[in-house]
């Protein structure tokens, strides 16, 4: 969280400079509206209890009701639920949506839980987090360890216990009728962002090589939609180790992976029917020679071994799929080797949008299909992009300064909030 807060205060010194009522301000913004733990009992297979610990941060409502993911993973913590909120309270004042942001989730772990394990799970940790939801208050969304799956269990126990189907969280289909890209939408919104900071330097996707982390939802996605830019993707990895294919993925390779994913194997079982792959234990991608990177793992994936070896594979590009994915040490090497960041609170914020476009009326009325979504979700890339540059240049970041994205993108997102609390008042 101090990492996190770290960064923003330091995007934030010439706004504060010429405004010290905006020191105020901030105080108030880095303490969340509320933060919720509770106890998640549940039992398992074979009848014997266990208990975790659920989580939710409501950072800020200031500019409209929370939006946020869940996430289930071991190492789960209050920490990290109120560093996922105040950067989602970011993402969504940054979006063009009136939105307030939230995080959460739980120490549980779903990695060797059976289906009707995760179902009892997801029901008691609904039984106790309903009463925070509401389409006029929070709605929770995907993260890491929580896919359409959870989302269909945990919205199914939230309507059988407030009795209403309205406020359907982004990201079960169960009542979806039309086509949705939620789970897509961030995965594809990065590579949008990508296209969009290449095509002001005159280039394009096609061609350059993409090391991408993870085998998640978001980095599945980031494969799939290189491709169809021409791009080559060229690594995927996970808490184990990672898979290198010089050759690049192609849509037989990743419907290979996902098998291998669904499946839990080892990313290592990718080798038997494709030889020349190579895979490497206990280690991360980041020396592969590569134009872009895109880490689309977990928050500090990224230390500063890793950043100096990103350097030193050529790496002139990093798109912040995961939130946080540098730690301090290395962000200061990116910075002093120029290499251009997109931050996670513009690039990876596809999902903000279509979570938004799904709840709309004219949506369900107009039954988009899936290129409806993806015009959609392009516009809102651009929007985010053009936005978060105009308030760089406008504090004196010019558009070829490495640091512009991160610094406009954090300004404007903040100013956003910052003028709705002045007008609501000290609340
Ligand atoms: N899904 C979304 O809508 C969304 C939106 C914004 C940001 N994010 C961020 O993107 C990241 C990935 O989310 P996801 O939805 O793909 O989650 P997921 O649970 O679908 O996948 C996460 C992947 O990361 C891998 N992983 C976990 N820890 C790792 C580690 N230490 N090293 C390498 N790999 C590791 C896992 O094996 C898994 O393949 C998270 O940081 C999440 O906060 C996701």
């Amino acid at each position: 969280m101090l990492k996190c807060v770290q960064e923003v205060v330091h995007s934030l010194e010439p706004v504060l400079v010429k405004n010290t009522q905006y020191i105020h301000i901030l105080e108030r913004l880095l303490e969340p509206e509320r933060a919720i733990i509770f106890r998640v009992p549940w039992v398992d297979d074979r009848g014997e209890t266990h208990v975790n610990r659920g989580f939710r941060v409501q950072f800020s409502q200031a500019l409209g009701p929370c939006r946020g993911g869940l996430r289930f993973h071991p190492l789960m913590t209050l920490s990290i639920a109120k560093f996922l909120g105040f950067e989602q309270a970011l993402k969504n004042a940054l979006s063009p949506y009136k939105l307030g942001g939230a995080g959460g989730g739980s120490d549980f772990d779903p990695k060797g839980k059976s289906e009707a394990e995760i179902m009892r799970f997801c029901q008691s940790f609904m039984d106790e987090l309903h009463k925070y939801l509401g389409p006029d208050q929070d709605l929770p969304a995907e993260d890491l360890g929580v896919g359409p799956r959870e989302m269909g269990y945990l919205f199914g126990q939230y309507k059988r216990l407030t009795g209403h189907f309205q406020g359907s969280f982004t990201g079960p289909k169960i009542f979806w009728s039309g086509y949705s890209l939620r789970t897509e939408a961030t995965g594809y919104g990065l590579v949008f962002f990508a296209r969009l900071i290449l095509a002001e330097m005159n280039k394009e996707l096609k061609g350059l090589r993409c090391i991408v982390s993870g085998a998640g939802k978001l980095a599945m996605h980031v494969l799939e939609k290189l491709l169809s830019c021409g791009a080559i993707p060229i690594t995927i990895s996970d808490s184990k180790g990672y898979l290198l294919d010089e050759d690049g993925f192609d849509y037989v390779k990743i419907s290979l992976l996902r098998d291998i994913k669904v499946q839990q194997r080892s990313l290592r079982d990718y080798v038997k029917s494709n030889p020349r792959a190579k895979y490497f234990e206990d280690a991360k991608p980041w020396s592969e020679q590569c134009d872009i990177a895109f880490p689309c793992a977990s928050q500090n994936e990224i230390d500063q071994p890793d950043a100096i070896a990103l350097v030193n594979s050529g790496c002139r590009l990093l798109i912040e799929g995961s939130n946080m994915p540098c730690t301090s040490q290395a962000i200061d090497i990116l910075r002093k080797s120029k290499v251009l960041v997109a931050p996670a609170k513009a690039a990876s914020a596809g999902g903000v949008a279509v979570g938004e476009l799904e709840l709309s009326n004219e949506c369900n009325l107009m039954q988009w299909s899936a290129e409806d979504f993806e015009a959609k979700l392009q516009d809102m890339m651009k929007q985010t992009y053009e936005r978060s540059l105009k308030t760089a240049s406008e504090y004196g970041y010019l558009k070829d300064n490495p640091e512009a994205l991160v610094h406009g993108g954090n300004i404007c997102a903040f100013l956003n909030l910052a003028h709705a609390m002045i007008d609501q008042g000290c609340v």
